[in-house]
Formats: structure tokens, C-alpha cells, sequence
């Protein structure tokens, strides 16, 4: 377990492309490295796949052809791994997290939402980042069969009641102020918290 009882955990999900890596940035940026961290469930996961079989874990987390190629093959053993224990990548995650806030940038499945509710029930909040498909495409998303239909990106589009929606179109002309009144200012009020 994390050795710091967190004040908030923002638990993120969204299509790909539509900009979770890009949104959760910025907000840490601008709660700053002292009180908020990311965390990425896919970070253990990574390591241990490219562990098992022979893989580079530092291509897996940059963003090129190398990830892309391993994705399918990946999302089937980590689901392998989530079937005999829910909560594995989760409790990885969060070791060694030190912060009041902390940021989860990437929950696709509702198990993993509900380890967070679970262990966290009164600091866990969800929140979704949208784009559309063409602001999406823009980005240099395709529709891949096995991928963009499967639960690692399907796994969130119902059942959930998300504290917020952010919309990221375009350049994210207004991200700056669904941020700054909604979620930042929770967050910023909660990092005071005693
Ligand atoms: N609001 C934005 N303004 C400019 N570029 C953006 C914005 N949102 C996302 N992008 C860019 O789109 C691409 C995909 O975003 P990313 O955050 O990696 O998506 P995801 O993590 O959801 O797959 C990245 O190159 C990112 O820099
Ligand atoms: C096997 C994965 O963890 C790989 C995810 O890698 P990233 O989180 O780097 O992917 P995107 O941000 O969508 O491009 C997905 C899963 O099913 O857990």
C-alpha cells in the first residue's frame, strides 16, 4: 500500500487519443509536482509483460509503432493477469505515491474502478476526457478491430457516474476554463485540507 493516506484520487478514462496523457498533464502542471503525481496502471503492467516476454519496457512506454504493435497481445495478458487478481496493477501503481492528490491517467475497466472505491471510498472521484472521432483522427487515431472494440476501451462507456466530463476538441480552447472552475478548484481546496 501507498505509504500516504491520499486527500483526493482522480480516476481517468477516455477513448484514445481523446487526450487523458495531454489533460493530466496539464493539471499537474498546474497543481505542481509537490501535491499531485501520476499514476498510470499500464506503467506495471508494461514492465511486467516486457519482463515475460523479452520485450524493451522503454519503447512499450513511448508512444511509437513499437506499443502499437505489442497493444492487442498486451490487453489480452493483462486481462489474463486482472481475471486472477483485480486489484494487481492497481496496488503497483500507487506504492510509491507520496502526494496529497494523485492522478490515475488511464482506467479502462470497471474492476479497476472498483479497487479504487474500495480502498479509497470517500477520496476517489472519476472524471472522462471526450473528443470526437474526427478531432480524434486529427490526432492520428484509426479504428483498429480487436482494439477500439474491445473492453480496454470499451470498458467504461457505461455504468458510470463521472464526477466530470472533460471536453478536449480541437486545440483545447476550453480546457483551461472547464478546468480551472470544476476539478481544479476541488483539488486545490482539498490539498489544504489537515
Ligand atoms: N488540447 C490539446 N491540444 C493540443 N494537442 C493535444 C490536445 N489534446 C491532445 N493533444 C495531442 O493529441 C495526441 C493524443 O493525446 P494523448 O493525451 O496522448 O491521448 P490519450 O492519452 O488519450 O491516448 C498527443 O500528441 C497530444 O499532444
Ligand atoms: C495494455 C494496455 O495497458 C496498453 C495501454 O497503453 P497506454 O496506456 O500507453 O495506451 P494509450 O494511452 O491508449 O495509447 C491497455 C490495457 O488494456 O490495459
Amino acid at each position: 500500500m501507498a505509504t500516504v493516506e491520499p486527500k483526493l484520487i482522480l480516476l481517468f478514462s477516455g477513448k484514445r487519443k481523446s487526450g487523458k496523457d495531454y489533460v493530466t498533464d496539464l493539471i499537474h502542471q498546474r497543481l505542481g509536482p509537490d501535491v499531485c503525481c501520476i499514476l498510470r496502471l499500464s506503467g506495471p503492467l508494461k514492465q511486467q509483460y516486457a519482463q515475460d516476454h523479452g520485450l524493451d519496457f522503454d519503447e512499450l512506454l513511448g508512444a511509437g509503432e513499437y506499443k502499437e504493435k505489442y497493444r492487442a497481445d498486451m490487453i489480452q495478458w493483462g486481462e489474463k493477469q486482472r481475471e486472477k487478481d483485480p486489484g494487481f496493477f492497481c496496488r503497483v501503481a500507487i506504492k510509491e505515491a507520496q502526494q496529497p492528490i494523485w492522478i490515475v491517467s488511464d482506467t479502462r475497466r470497471l474492476s479497476d474502478l472498483q479497487w479504487f472505491w474500495r480502498e479509497y471510498p470517500s477520496q476517489s472521484r472519476c472524471v472522462r476526457v471526450e473528443a470526437s472521432e474526427e478531432t480524434r483522427r486529427e490526432r492520428g487515431w484509426e479504428f483498429t478491430t480487436g482494439i477500439d472494440d474491445a473492453e480496454s476501451e470499451c470498458g467504461l462507456d457505461q455504468g458510470v457516474d463521472f464526477d466530470w466530463i472533460i471536453k478536449n476538441e480541437g486545440d483545447g480552447s476550453q480546457l483551461e476554463e472547464q478546468l480551472a472552475t470544476g476539478l481544479l478548484s476541488i483539488a486545490k481546496e482539498k490539498a489544504k485540507e489537515d
